[in-house]
């Protein structure tokens, strides 16, 4: 670490997460600079290194990850590329943010798992944000204080705006659901053991041959249903809602009404487009949550095994989605080394 104790971050890959991510790190952060970005594009790290002081631009993630003023990694290229970065970094005994998803099927996940327990330590806080979104948090504290009593059933929507080019079917279970898959274990504390995927006739605004929207059934160990609309090409903007319905109430959030206006015989207010903008807060607060733990030497928030047991629900969704069954979600016992996740706060 830098005098002063300053973090210094390597960010992988510089597209719209990552660039957000270092701007996050330079100018929202407190205690942390990026001294490094890595893209396969290399003029885009040249660019991006550019505008900032002392920050050298790499293509390849392990020789950032052997650069001297490289304490901590954060991981921003798409899934498929997150398990090699992940390795690297454990080689270098760095401390790592990784994006969601951990990576992108249940056996990568596992060897990610696997060489983490090697190690005998945690390096890795998984980027599932929603986590330290303020409602989010509201609805977990309500949640523990058990006045609602036992949860029953909880119910999620989940709508973009518009797919981003390239995206198919299973994507909406992969990229999107995902979130509401690690929502679904950390508000209960409990895992998904089976998963089902009905299929609406998809919506005219959605690119050919892509299922949208989807209608995606958990059940849990604990015997609460959870229900998800997926819906990436709703075509009005971003939102992300959930209501868990308890024995003795109920309790809902994501309505967005931060302001209702009155006009000329109308009311109403406006709908965000973004995640980036939905969950900004969220996304500070779990960056400077990761550069305060890594600082002090240890590893928060959702772990590697929340990665794999998503990672498991994932590949049980998207079976369910081609298959049109219910089918199990299958997972190996839990290592003693995740027994106790550290939440936000
Ligand atoms: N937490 C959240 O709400 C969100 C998380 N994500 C996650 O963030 C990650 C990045 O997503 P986006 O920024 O939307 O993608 P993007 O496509 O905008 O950017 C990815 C960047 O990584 C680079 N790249 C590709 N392979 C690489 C490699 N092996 N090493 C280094 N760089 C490489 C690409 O050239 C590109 O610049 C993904 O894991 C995605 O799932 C994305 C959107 C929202
Ligand atoms: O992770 C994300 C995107 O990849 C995904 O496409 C969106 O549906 C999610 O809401 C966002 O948080």
């Amino acid at each position: 670490m830098a005098r002063q104790g300053t973090l210094q971050v390597a960010v992988v890959g510089t597209g719209k997460m990552g660039a957000d991510h270092v701007r996050r790190i330079q100018e929202v952060v407190s205690g942390a600079r990026v001294t490094a970005v890595v893209d396969v594009d290399a003029e885009r790290a040249k660019d991006v290194a550019a505008r900032i002081d002392g920050c050298t631009a790499y293509s390849d993630p392990a020789a950032a990850m052997s650069a001297a003023d490289v304490d901590a990694v954060l991981i921003a290229s798409p899934g498929p590329a997150h398990e090699a970065a992940l390795l690297t970094a454990f080689e270098h005994d760095l401390p790592v943010l990784c994006e969601k998803p951990l990576t992108p099927d249940a056996a990568s996940a596992l060897r990610v798992l696997e060489a983490e327990q090697k190690l005998g330590r945690r390096l890795v806080q998984v980027g599932f944000m929603r986590r330290y979104d303020a409602e989010y948090l509201k609805l977990k504290s309500l949640l523990n204080t058990g006045q609602l009593g036992r949860p029953l059933m909880l119910h999620n929507r989940h709508r973009n705006l518009a797919s981003p080019p390239g995206w198919r079917s299973e994507m909406l279970i992969n990229d999107s659901v995902v979130h509401e898959m690690d929502v679904t274990r950390w508000l209960l504390g409990q895992e998904i053991t089976a998963v089902t995927v009905l299929r609406p006739t998809p919506s005219a605004n959605a690119p050919d041959e892509m299922q949208d929207p989807q209608f995606v059934v958990f059940e849990t160990d604990g015997g609460v249903i959870v229900d998800v609309e997926i819906f990436v090409n709703c075509g009005f903007g971003y939102q992300v809602q959930a209501e868990v319905v308890c024995e003795r109430g109920t309790a809902r959030i994501g309505d967005g009404h931060a302001m209702v206006t009155n006009m000329a015989g109308r009311w109403g207010g406006t709908i965000i487009q973004d995640y980036i903008e939905r969950f900004a807060d969220a996304y500070d607060r779990e960056v400077q949550a990761w550069v305060d733990a890594t600082r002090r030497g240890e590893v928060v928030g959702p772990s590697v095994w929340d990665g794999y047991a998503v990672a498991a629900v994932c590949e049980a969704g998207v079976k369910a989605l081609e298959q049109g069954t219910r089918v199990p979600v299958e997972l190996v016992d839990r290592p003693a080394l995740y027994e106790v996740t550290r939440q936000p706060g």
